[in-house]
């Protein structure tokens, strides 16, 4: 769907609701999606949703969302903190990039302190479960301008 946001989602978020439920609460990308398309109705700006747990299937995503998509809600999992070829993806779209975390990452291990999309978002939002969604949804609406141009 052109003019839409998309939802990205990478590696071990389609488990959602059932990994690890401490630390990424007990909701499913399921029900994440279906709060995200009411809202979608409510404002008329679109979303679509794409998983994968495969770096090249992500990048495939990104490259096809160019001029189609008018931004990206993603939360790439532990590709966050590994992937330079997904940063280079984003960075070649030219598409604004909203980040989500369902965990607090600031305040877990080392290793996921480095992070390759931060810097080029034009916002985080972390730990605040599978609502960081919507609040990265309700951002877009705010950051593009309407109509679509
Ligand atoms: O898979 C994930 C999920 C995550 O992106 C989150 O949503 O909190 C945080 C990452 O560090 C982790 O690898």
């Amino acid at each position: 769907m052109t003019h839409s946001i998309l939802v990205l989602n990478g590696p071990n978020l389609n488990m959602l609701g059932t990994r690890e439920p401490s630390i990424y609460g007990n909701e499913t990308l399921a029900e994440m999606e279906k709060i995200l398309q009411a809202l979608s109705k409510e404002h008329g700006l679109g979303v679509t949703f794409f998983q994968s747990n495969h770096e090249g299937a992500i990048i495939d995503k990104i490259q096809q969302s160019k001029n189609v998509a008018r931004g990206i809600i993603a939360n790439l999992g532990g590709f966050t903190h590994t992937s330079i070829a997904i940063r280079d993806a984003f960075l070649s779209s030219g598409l604004p990039v909203l980040e989500v975390h369902v965990s607090n990452v600031a305040k877990r291990e080392h290793f996921r302190q480095k992070n390759y999309l931060s810097d080029i978002a034009v916002g985080s939002i972390s730990g605040f479960g599978i609502f960081g969604y919507q609040l990265a949804y309700l951002a877009f609406l705010k950051l593009l301008p309407t109509p679509p141009p």
